[in-house]
């Protein structure tokens, strides 16, 4: 296809009329894209209903897209289900690139995610990470889910720097349960292919039920997010200016009274920014874990080679603290290579030109859906030696280099470009102290007749299609933990 002079549209597998290839998608979209990539190459493009849609499996093609045409392509493109989880897409991951998308991306970078405050939380996030470790002690011997067990540690982490200890710990052991629901209901949702999406028309009809039960999601998150609100506004009323909490919390609803439009904020963006870092945050970490963790069960000389790593640097009898995190090389290329093999987003969020241009020598219409096979992209054997095996060890040699800012398109598990994630510093500290802790403190092993799989389930984060269990043994560090 020829428009007015320019290049034709990329190559791609023909539709249906009025359904496009929308009958002929599997699942397991990242595979099904990846098979079809390696048929019509790494810039492919494909009709799903009535929306045109770009499929990038090359870094060369990522490139283009994250780097050279970033600020044609600096929106993620809203899903009916994304906009009602989101406040009406009021968060950060969906507002237009603007004024609002950078006065939200400013504050949570000054705020919260930058290394000077990040070390001021040092302390609480090594008390969540003890915790964790004694109540896998507690379990010695037994089957624990691993994923959820990383999961309450991650929210007890990101909960506590977003809104300090504004609740008494009944209410905040009842509040972690029905964040737990609604993380996993959103987060499920938001990997359904929805009709909706495919064919705006429909959207009334709602036909799969997908806006019914993101509602009834969002109500919960909203009802959860307004009690917290709700306790720290009337815990500064009754307590008085000075002794007001100094969490990043107060920081948003500060922002709230400001009339400068650079920095004003409402309610319902710090909710959908809160629902960014809960929903984004947590479960992308815990699975990235979860993963690391299935791997090394899968490949013991790994577990054995971190551990070694661990007593060197660490000492067999003391515990983990984050000063060590900087000297543990091989269990960082460990986290690397788990976001290699299983990248939580598989094709990161997907983007959309603001104006027609030209990616590989093709026309890309203005408002294609792009998607970028990072899955793909990560085990391209053009790029990869061996892209199946688990063998963190490249990223020790010719790899050493690649970090998680986007700067090598052969490694992007955070996307790239003025959209990067924003929660990289974190998840670096949170998942090496994490994995660092349940490998230096425990041996692990499977509970007998179990054989491991490591199957994926394809949604908007690439999950184990099982659970890992797995059963902690203490090893000599544990003597520390009760001290
Ligand atoms: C292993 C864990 C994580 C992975 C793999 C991940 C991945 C991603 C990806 C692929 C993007 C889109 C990037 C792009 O379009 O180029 C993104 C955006 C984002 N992430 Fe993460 N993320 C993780 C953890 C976190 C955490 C812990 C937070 C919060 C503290 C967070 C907050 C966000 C936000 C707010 C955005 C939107 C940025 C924007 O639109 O400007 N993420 N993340």
């Amino acid at each position: 296809e020829k428009t007015k002079g320019m290049p034709g549209l990329p190559p791609g597998p023909q539709g249906l009329p009025l359904v496009g290839y929308l009958p002929f998608l599997r699942p397991d979209l990242h595979r099904c894209f990846a098979d079809l990539a390696r048929i019509f190459g790494p810039v492919m493009m494909m009709k799903l209903g009535s929306r045109q849609c770009l499929i990038l499996s090359s870094p060369e093609a990522a490139k283009e897209v994250l780097r050279d045409h970033d600020a044609t392509f600096a929106n993620h493109d809203i899903t009916v289900a994304g906009r009602i989880s989101t406040f009406g897409g009021q968060d950060m991951v969906f507002q237009p690139y603007g004024p609002q998308w950078r006065a939200l991306r400013k504050a949570s970078m000054r705020e919260l995610l930058n290394a000077r405050t990040l070390d001021s939380f040092r302390t609480l996030r090594q008390q969540e990470v003890t915790l964790m470790a004694k109540e896998l002690h507690r379990r010695t011997g037994v089957p624990v889910d691993m994923g959820q067990m990383v999961f309450v540690t991650s929210f007890n982490v990101i909960t506590a720097m977003l809104w300090g200890n504004s609740l008494v710990a009944e209410e905040l052991e009842r509040i972690r349960v029905e964040f737990r629901e609604v993380v996993v209901g959103i987060v499920d949702l938001l990997g359904v292919t929805n009709v909706s999406d495919i064919f705006p028309i429909l959207e009334r009809m709602d036909l799969q039920g997908v806006q019914r039960k993101m509602k009834q999601h969002k109500e919960k998150l909203d009802g959860l997010l307004s009690t917290v609100i709700d306790r720290r506004e009337r815990t500064v009323n009754t307590r008085g200016v000075q002794e007001k909490a100094q969490d990043f919390l107060q920081v948003m609803l500060e922002l709230v009274k400001k009339e400068d439009p650079h920095e004003h904020l409402t309610v319902d963006n710090i909710k959908g920014l809160f629902s960014n870092i809960i929903v984004g945050g947590i479960d992308t970490t815990s699975t990235t874990i979860e993963w690391a963790m299935a791997e090394m069960i899968d490949k013991p000389e790994t577990i054995r080679k971190a551990q070694e790593e661990l007593d060197s640097v660490v000492g067999k009898e003391e515990i983990v603290d984050e000063s060590h995190l900087p000297k543990l090389h091989y269990l960082e290329a460990l986290v690397k290579e788990a976001l290699r093999l299983h990248p939580p987003t598989p094709l990161l969020l997907p983007r959309y030109p603001t104006a027609t241009c030209n990616i590989g020598g093709y026309t890309i219409p203005k408002g294609t859906k792009v998607f970028i096979n990072v899955w793909s992209i990560h085990r391209d054997p053009a790029v990869w030696e061996n892209p199946l095996e688990f063998k963190p060890e490249r990223f020790l040699a010719g790899m050493s280099k690649c970090d998680y800012y986007g700067n090598n398109f052969n490694f992007i598990p955070f996307g790239s470009g003025r959209r990067i994630c924003v929660g990289i510093p974190l998840v670096e500290k949170m998942s090496l102290h994490i994995l660092a802790t349940m490998l230096h403190c425990f041996d692990w092993s499977l509970p007998d007749g179990m054989k491991l799989d490591l199957v994926e389930k394809f949604g908007i984060v690439l999950k184990k299609e099982k659970q890992l269990v797995a059963i902690p043994t203490a090893r000599p560090s544990c003597a520390n933990l009760h001290e």
